[in-house]
C-alpha cells in the first residue's frame, strides 16, 4: 500500500447557516456529466490491475445480515487478510496487499477485532440504530460508546433523515457533533441515506452540515435504501468534499456504498475521484467502497488478467 502522510482529523466547525443555505446542486448538469463517465475509457488496459489493487486496498469488506454469524464474520476477515490467491498477487508482483477496512454489525465487532488481530486492518461498526437511525438518542450514543469500546476503531453512524427533510439543519449539526464526540478516538463515517433525502440540493447541504459538525468521512447510503451509490449523488458529495477543502484546508473521505459490486464500476468511481479531487484522496484515510460482493469481481479481473481466462464466479463467493 502506499505511504502517505498523516492527516489531522476535523476538528469541526461552527455550523455556518450562510454557507449552508448557499449550497445548491444543479442537477441537471450534475446527471448530464454523471451519464458521461461510465463511458470514458478511464484506465488503460496496462494499468487496469494495478487500479484495482488499488480498489482492492479502499474496500471496506462488509457484512451486513440478520443472519451474520462468528464463522462468517471470521471468513470474510480471512479474506481481508488475504483478498486475492496468493499465485496471482505474485503473478502481479504484489505483496501486503489487504482491504482497507471490515465493517460488521456492533455483535460482530469482537470477533473481527479477534480475526484480525496483527493484521492491521481496522474494524468498522455500523452504529446508532442502523440502518433506519429512529432508536432513543441515548442509545445511539450508547451503542457507539460499545463499539468502540469492543475495539471498533471507525464507526459508521446513519443520520437522522427527518433533519434533513425538515430543513432542521441545526438539530442535524447537533445530532452529529454528539455521535463524533461519542467516538472517541475512532473515525466516524456520517451516513447520509442519500436514497431518502429527496434532492441533491439536500445531499449537498447535509453533507456540509456533517463536515461542519466534526465527521471524518460522509458515506452514501446503508445499503439498505432502494436507492444507494450512485454518480450523480457522488459528484455532489465530491463538490462538497472540495467545497469545504478549499475553505478550511481540511481533508474528508468519502464512501460510497451500496450496490457497488462490479470491477468496471469500481474505476468509474476511482477515475471520478482523481477527476475532482486528486490523487491524495485515492488513499484508504480519504477514500473507501462499502461493498459486499466487490471484491469477488475484482478477483475474477485479476485472475482473468493473469491467466487469460475467466473462473466460475463460486470460487470467489466471499466478498
Ligand atoms: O456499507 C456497505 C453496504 O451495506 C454494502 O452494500 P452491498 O451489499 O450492496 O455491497
Amino acid at each position: 500500500m502506499t505511504q502517505h502522510d498523516h492527516l489531522p482529523r476535523n476538528p469541526g466547525m461552527a455550523l455556518d447557516m450562510d454557507w449552508v443555505m448557499r449550497a445548491q446542486a444543479n442537477t441537471s448538469a450534475i446527471e448530464r456529466r454523471a451519464s458521461t463517465l461510465p463511458g470514458r475509457r478511464s484506465v488503460k488496459k496496462d494499468h487496469q490491475a494495478a487500479w484495482l489493487c488499488k480498489a482492492i486496498s479502499l474496500i471496506d469488506l462488509t457484512t451486513l445480515s440478520g443472519d451474520d454469524s462468528a464463522g462468517r464474520v471470521r471468513r470474510l476477515c480471512a479474506k481481508a487478510r488475504q483478498p486475492v490467491a496468493p499465485d496471482i498477487l505474485d503473478a502481479l508482483g504484489m505483496t501486503g496487499l489487504t482491504t482497507g477496512a471490515v465493517c460488521v454489525y456492533h455483535d460482530m465487532v469482537a470477533t473481527a477485532v479477534d480475526a484480525l488481530e496483527g493484521s492491521g486492518i481496522p474494524v468498522a461498526a455500523v452504529s446508532t440504530g442502523f440502518p433506519a437511525g429512529l432508536s432513543p438518542f441515548h442509545l445511539r450514543i450508547a451503542e457507539i460508546g460499545e463499539s468502540v469500546a469492543a475495539g471498533a476503531e471507525e464507526i459508521d453512524i446513519v443520520i437522522s433523515r427527518r433533519h434533513v427533510l425538515t430543513g432542521n439543519w441545526k438539530a442535524l449539526y447537533d445530532e452529529m457533533a454528539e455521535m463524533r464526540a461519542a467516538c472517541g478516538d475512532a473515525h466516524v463515517k456520517a451516513i447520509l441515506a442519500t436514497g431518502e433525502l429527496g434532492t441533491l440540493r439536500n445531499v449537498a447541504r447535509a453533507s456540509l452540515v456533517c463536515m461542519m459538525a466534526g465527521a471524518d468521512f460522509i458515506k452514501t447510503s446503508t445499503g439498505k435504501e432502494s436507492v444507494n451509490a450512485t454518480l450523480p449523488v457522488t459528484l455532489t458529495m465530491i463538490r462538497a468534499i472540495r467545497d469545504f477543502h478549499d475553505r478550511t484546508g481540511i481533508h474528508i473521505g468519502y464512501k460510497p456504498a451500496g450496490g457497488i459490486s462490479k470491477a468496471k464500476d469500481a474505476l468509474v468511481y476511482l477515475s471520478m475521484i482523481k477527476d475532482e479531487l486528486g490523487d491524495r484522496w485515492l488513499q484508504p484515510d480519504l477514500f473507501r467502497f462499502g461493498a459486499s460482493s466487490l471484491l469477488g469481481d475484482i478477483e475474477r479481473q485479476l485472475e482473468h488478467h493473469v491467466t487469460g481466462s475467466y473462473s466460475a464466479g463460486w470460487r470467489h463467493a466471499i466478498g
